[in-house]
């Protein structure tokens, strides 16, 4: 069977966009894993599917997948590049807000211009039981135990569970051991997305994530919005912070709790292809 994509990215965070409007779409995890490959297959991070509404009061609907299959809760620079995407394809004009559910709940876009989203990403959830996290409740401080050494996380949700961890100086040897390691941790019985700040300011971190199904990516938007939630929570950031990542800078505006949180950030088109079922013999 053929099916038509487009692979995008934000912040270098990739993605494959499948147009399911017409609700067709049924993939298996050998086929996302097989589309996921970077040398037989496409190559992305999350696949992402545009899908009929669910509920009375959203647009759309998006599916998101990690390339080993598994399924997300919520992508931040996924739902931009939907955004995205949906401008593109004529159903979602400029400067207009729309809800988009996914499948933690909805999210609120609006498109700035052709290449730069806005969203409502709801409010952070420290409840250790949503986030999930074992924890007997909330604090802004978790000490896990990671191989036999104590590890200072902060727990937090974005509608997909983040460990993150602050560091002044993250050696890039301990990062590369850590980031796995949490992203596998025990206290996570979904996983987590391992993320490690750095406080350049109030107003500005640096960040790198090990994200949950995917490894380490060029950006997380989740991440970012789950980095500055802790450091807010703890009362060390402003209500505005700069998240730089490798791929490139996101912001993120969150006044504290009881309030939402909004991420901003670019979305970019790459290319428009067929898969071909690796089985067919044409
Ligand atoms: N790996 C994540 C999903 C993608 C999140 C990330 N790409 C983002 O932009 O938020 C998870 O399993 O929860």
């Amino acid at each position: 069977m053929a099916i038509r994509f487009t692979k995008m990215h934000g912040s270098g965070n990739d993605f494959v966009v499948i147009d399911s409007r017409d609700g067709a779409l049924a993939l298996d995890v050998a086929v996302i894993r097989a589309m996921a490959d970077r040398h037989t297959g496409i190559g992305f991070d999350q696949l992402l599917s545009v899908e009929p509404a669910r509920d009375g009061s959203s647009a759309f609907y998006y599916g998101i997948w990690n390339g080993d299959g598994s399924p997300s809760g919520q992508c931040g620079n996924g739902v931009r590049c939907v955004a995205a995407w949906l401008h593109r394809a004529g159903a979602l004009p400029l400067g207009e807000t729309v809800r988009i559910q996914s499948p933690s709940g909805p999210v609120a876009v609006r498109m700035l211009d052709a290449h730069q989203v806005t969203v409502d990403m709801g409010e952070p959830i420290f409840d250790p039981a949503r986030i999930p996290f074992d924890a007997p409740h909330v604090t802004n401080r978790y000490v896990l135990d990671v191989d036999g050494q104590p590890v200072e996380i902060g727990a937090v949700s974005m509608g997909n569970p983040h460990a993150v961890v602050v560091e002044d100086a993250v050696s890039s040897k301990a990062m590369a051991r850590l980031g796995p390691a949490l992203t596998a941790h025990p206290r996570f019985r979904e996983g987590a997305n391992a993320g490690f700040v750095q406080k350049l300011s109030r107003q500005h971190l640096r960040l790198f994530v090990h994200e949950r199904g995917a490894g380490w990516t060029q950006a997380c938007g989740t991440g970012a919005c789950a980095a500055m939630a802790v450091l807010r929570h703890r009362g060390e950031v402003d209500e505005r912070v700069q998240v730089d990542l490798p791929g490139g800078s996101l912001h993120i505006e969150w006044s504290g709790p009881g309030q939402t949180l909004w991420m901003t950030g670019p979305a970019a088109f790459v290319f428009e292809g067929e898969w071909l079922d690796p089985q067919r013999d044409d």
